[in-house]
């Protein structure tokens, strides 16, 4: 998913030129349709709404869009490809590459579909995520590997956001109760601490009523060292 370091800030700018307001339609430089430079390729913000989300998940959507009215909290656009400016030269030299950003890999409603919000002053992410049916693990609930990807996530954005690129290097995740397939459910992400380019985050995936308690997880993300690079 990370492939390339050296066009961080670029990418950076992206994420962090997040969006908010009433109109859920600009993403990274405006416009929620990015178009590349090659002008030949058109690559959208998914982490809007489209018709495979639930009732439940459009009203956590519109909740939080209302929130960002006041610029408090902003939604993370997110995109199925990186530029091929911010990619790496692949094998199929002259061709577009297949490389997608795996969680956003899915045609709509059939993986991962999910919208995150971020609180810049509370250093902490919200993400809403409905697990669709390429997802399944034992039957009928959600595969615990589609689980730490969108922890992954959204830990790696709330690190991502306070202007850093980093990786991850450790996830330690209990997984409490099952997901059921389809069921959307919430993942809290905050920053509990960071030591020079080390960042601790800590999150947890809740129901939408917060009675049931799924998963808890703690994740070291770090910065990459400018000497490394
Ligand atoms: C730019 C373009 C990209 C486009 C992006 C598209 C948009 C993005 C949109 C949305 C983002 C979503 C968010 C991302 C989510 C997904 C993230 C992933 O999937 S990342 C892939 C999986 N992770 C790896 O492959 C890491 C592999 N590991 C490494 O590369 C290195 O180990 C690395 C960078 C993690 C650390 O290596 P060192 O060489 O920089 O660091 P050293 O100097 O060894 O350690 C620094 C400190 O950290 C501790 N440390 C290192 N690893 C540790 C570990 N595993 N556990 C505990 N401590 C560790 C060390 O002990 C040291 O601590 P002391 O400073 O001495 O106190």
């Amino acid at each position: 998913m990370l492939r390339s370091c050296a066009p961080r800030l670029r990418t950076l700018g992206a994420l962090r030129g997040l969006t908010g307001g009433a109109r859920p339609a600009v993403g990274d430089a405006g416009p929620a349709l990015r178009l590349f430079s090659s002008e030949k390729f058109i690559d959208k913000d998914r982490s809007l709404p489209n018709p495979s989300w639930s009732k439940e998940i459009r009203l956590l959507f519109d909740q939080f869009m209302k929130k960002c009215e006041d610029g408090s909290w902003k939604r993370v656009p997110s995109y199925r490809y990186i530029s091929p400016q911010d990619s790496k030269p692949t094998k199929e030299e002259g061709q577009m590459s297949r490389a997608r950003i795996f969680s956003r890999s899915y045609d709509d409603g059939l993986g991962f579909e999910f919208v995150m919000f971020h609180n810049d002053v509370e250093k902490r992410t919200v993400c809403f995520f409905q697990g669709g049916p390429h997802l399944q693990g034992p039957s009928g609930l959600l595969h615990g590997g589609a689980l730490a990807t969108m922890i992954d996530v959204t830990g790696g954005v709330t690190a991502i956001m306070t202007g850093e690129f980093v990786m991850t290097a450790n996830l330690n995740i209990n997984f409490k109760r099952p997901i059921p397939l389809g069921s959307v459910i919430v993942i809290n992400s905050q920053i509990d601490k960071v030591e020079g380019r080390k960042f601790f985050v800590s999150c947890d995936v809740q129901s939408v009523d917060e009675k049931t308690l799924y998963s808890n997880a703690t994740g070291l993300f770090i910065s990459l060292d400018p000497e490394k690079k």
